[in-house]
């Protein structure tokens, strides 16, 4: 540490005699010795400085608004520094703990280390030279954050940023997308579902991200569409968010009924980003096609041609509740690559569930409930709603026992459902048939009445009413 702090000083003293230097230069030598004093100064800057410096202020903006990635840091190191720096201050936690945190005091230097590579953090502050006495002295001062780490991490630095960038979530409003900061916390771990479905989608997405000469290779855009489809509940919108997160995707939240017409929506298609992941969903009644100037098939067709005219990675994923009301003419492989089911909650997929809600991974309890998911149609929706502790007593058997009560009233209902829709459908057949002999009599009371005014006698069954015909027919 010490180390550091010495070669920055001996180096600030060697660029300060350059510069003096350089000024020499500038007013003596020619144009063209200058400029070639120049590149190769550069050179030399980067040789006897071989370290690259990133500032973070605390803060940024015309408001000055507190930088997220200031304070993020200011934590990040607070365990650190309280470790290894010498110089600390406490600073109160304006949380509702209200609890005291170690920071950094100014110019005290911590060392970390990031995938490996070894960074130096310091935090600095600049006291603005004002001759004007100010009540809060302290408010004018800036500090920041100065991040420094050897330039032959370069590349492998960018590479984790580009890997741990924010993602957005884009939104169509007024004929533009705009975007928020995409923070879903979903991922693949925290899904709820069979491993063995899992681990295939993972594949699926991998292969697809490593396939960019693949596809360019088999003559295809670089896109992939995936379907999912099942009750309300089950996790297609968990999905999406995982996927995004999974492969670094913006997510572009396209808004049907907010697009006028095709010039639109063909423009908001173009102006989406590689590396990109668009929801759609389709309602069972078909309700946003009335709304909607554009439509979900319209949308598909601009996808199959538009995203083949650009190149970069982008996938759309297409959910609904009700698979088997769509036309095959939207999902037909080409278009929806791959087809995933998203099922009531099953044990493999209840046990995610314990896990990521009660840090559960053994109980005795879990065969019961095991047991019970497997007599009864519950949404993970629902068993997680039922596992989420909703007191300071509530304990994971507590939360466990709610869920078996839930699942058993779950269990009764279906059965009620199951047991009312029989009824109904008895019912109906039984209106049905009535209304048929109803209609019988009445087709019967008609044909007697034509029958008579032709001068025919009423004939009742269908033996005589031939024989009837017949014989008129040979009258005729
Ligand atoms: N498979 C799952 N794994 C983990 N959590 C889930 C899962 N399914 C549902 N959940 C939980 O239930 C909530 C609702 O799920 P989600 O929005 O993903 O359902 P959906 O299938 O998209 O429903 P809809 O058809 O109504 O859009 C989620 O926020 C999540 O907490
Ligand atoms: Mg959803």
């Amino acid at each position: 540490m010490m180390m550091m702090g010495e070669t920055w000083s001996q180096l600030g003293s060697l660029i300060a005699t350059s510069m003096f230097l350089w000024a020499m230069f500038d007013k003596y030598f020619p144009y063209h010795l200058r400029s070639l004093i120049r590149s190769h100064s550069k050179k030399l800057a980067s040789f006897v400085y071989p370290y690259i410096q990133i500032k973070f202020h605390e803060f940024t903006g015309e408001y000055l608004k507190r930088s997220e990635a200031y304070a993020a840091i200011e934590t990040y190191l607070s365990e650190k520094s309280s470790s290894e720096a010498k110089n600390l201050k406490a600073v109160v936690v304006k949380d509702s703990s209200q609890s005291v945190q170690l920071s950094m005091d100014e110019n005290e230097e911590v060392t970390d280390e990031f995938e490996g590579i070894k960074v130096w953090w310091v935090v600095k502050k600049i006291t603005p030279r004002t001759h004007s006495f100010s009540f809060y002295p302290e408010m004018e001062e800036k500090r920041y954050y100065k991040h420094t780490f050897h330039k032959s991490h370069r590349e492998i630095l960018k590479a984790i940023t580009v890997r741990n960038r924010q993602r957005k979530l884009c939104i169509n409003k007024s004929r533009k997308w705009s975007h928020v900061t995409f923070e879903h916390p979903a991922s693949f771990d925290t899904l709820a579902m069979e491993s063995k479905k899992k681990e295939e989608i993972i594949n699926d997405l991998i292969k697809f991200s490593q396939g960019k000469e693949y596809y360019a290779k088999i003559g295809k855009p670089w896109k992939r569409g995936y379907l999912l489809y099942g009750p309300p509940g089950t996790g297609k919108s968990s999905m999406i968010a995982a996927i995004a997160n999974f492969m670094n995707y913006d997510i572009y939240d396209l808004e049907l009924t907010n697009v006028k017409d095709n010039t639109e929506l063909r423009r908001l298609l173009i102006e989406m980003t590689s590396k990109s992941i668009i929801p759609a969903s389709k309602m069972a009644n078909g309700e946003e096609e009335s709304n909607s100037k554009v439509t979900l098939s319209g949308l598909l067709n601009f996808i199959d041609g538009l995203w083949s005219a650009c190149g970069g990675e982008r996938i759309i994923v297409f959910t609904t509740n009700y698979v088997e009301k769509l036309d095959p003419a939207l999902i037909r492989r080409g278009r929806m690559d791959k087809h995933i089911e998203l099922s009531y909650c099953g044990l493999e997929a209840f046990k995610v569930l314990a896990r990521n809600y009660l840090d559960v991974d053994s109980h005795p309890l879990l065969v019961t409930i095991g047991h019970l998911l497997e007599e009864t149609n519950i949404t993970p929706a629902d068993v997680a709603e039922n596992l989420m502790p909703k007191s300071l007593n509530d304990d994971a058997e507590t939360c466990l026992k709610k869920l078996i009560e839930a699942i058993k009233t779950a269990k009764e209902e279906a059965k009620k459902k199951a047991e009312e829709e029989a009824r109904l459908k008895a019912e109906k057949e039984e209106r049905e048939k009535q209304e048929a002999s109803q209609d019988d009599v009445k087709f019967d009371k008609s044909l007697a009445k034509e029958v008579k005014e032709n001068g025919v006698e009423v004939v009742i069954d269908d033996k005589t009413l031939a024989k009837e015909v017949k014989e008129n027919e040979v009258i005729a």
